[in-house]
């Protein structure tokens, strides 16, 4: 499966210019013909947090339109990053995810909230797992500061998840902690990690970029750097069958103790 994973500067509060960007940066991003594209969170209004009930997208519905309008295009899975989504029951930080036909196929609503930057006080947080499946491999979507909550991703991988798509806008100041853990949830749930983050600043926050590819020995396939770019990396999936088979973490495990 080829990935390409399009690291971006967000412009704050401005959906138009964000669509458009994401537009051209999808066309881009499929002349290396992947499988799967995917797209950092909040990318349609960046973390304007305070002017979500006039700027989130009214149940995804401008998103989805486009999105999947992309996908049929060029032929090709998206991972829509997530979106700020209205709803008369009030805004969540959803992921949505298309097939290469066009049609929804994940659509996942931040479960862990993130006080540090506000999140708690204007969005919900979602109920359900973001378990999907692209091209026959079985998938789950995380958004940023999930990645915090081992037990959350083994939830996912322990319902089969050989593949963990995440979107973020990560700060900068904590990128230690960002490689940290994207490579333990690697290597503790033997599956690949495809994170993709934001590049550029907002008026809070300098974001740290470094989107990236894990695979399940927790080997760093490819790597942003800091600044705008399309990474573009391959996974081998037998890897995640060959790995699980070599040391069974998931049959060893005890859950009836923990
Ligand atoms: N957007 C987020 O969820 C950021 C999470 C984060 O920065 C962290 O340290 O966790």
């Amino acid at each position: 499966m080829r990935i390409s994973l399009i690291q971006f500067d967000i412009a704050f509060g401005n959906p138009g210019a964000n669509y458009a960007a994401a537009q051209q940066l999808i066309h881009q991003a499929a002349a290396d013909k992947p499988d799967c594209i995917i797209l950092p969170e909040l990318w349609t209004t960046g973390y304007d947090l305070q002017r979500l009930t006039e700027i989130a997208d009214p149940d995804v519905r401008d998103t989805q339109l486009l999105m999947s309008g992309l996908a049929k295009q060029y032929g090709v899975n998206i991972v829509a990053g997530s979106i700020a989504s209205r709803r008369s029951d009030g805004i969540t930080n959803r992921m949505l995810v298309f097939d290469r036909q066009g049609s929804l196929v994940g659509d996942y609503s931040k479960l862990h909230l993130f006080r540090l930057m506000d999140e708690h006080l204007y969005l919900q947080p979602g109920e359900a797992k973001g378990l999907f499946t692209i091209d026959g491999t079985p998938c789950a979507g995380l958004i940023c500061y999930d990645i915090r909550f081992p037990e959350w991703v083994r939830a996912h991988t322990a319902l089969g998840a050989e593949v963990l798509f995440i979107s973020a806008e990560w700060p900068l100041p904590r990128l230690s902690h960002w490689r940290a853990l994207l490579i333990s949830r690697a290597i503790e749930n033997q599956c690949y990690v495809v994170a993709c983050n934001r590049s550029g600043s907002d008026p809070s926050n300098v974001f740290a970029g470094h989107s990236l590819i894990i695979d399940p020995w927790g080997e760093i396939v490819c790597e942003a750097a800091e600044g705008s770019s399309i990474l573009c990396g391959e996974l081998d999936l037998k890897q995640v069958r060959q790995i699980r088979s070599q040391i069974p973490v998931f049959s060893d495990r005890r859950p009836e103790l923990y």
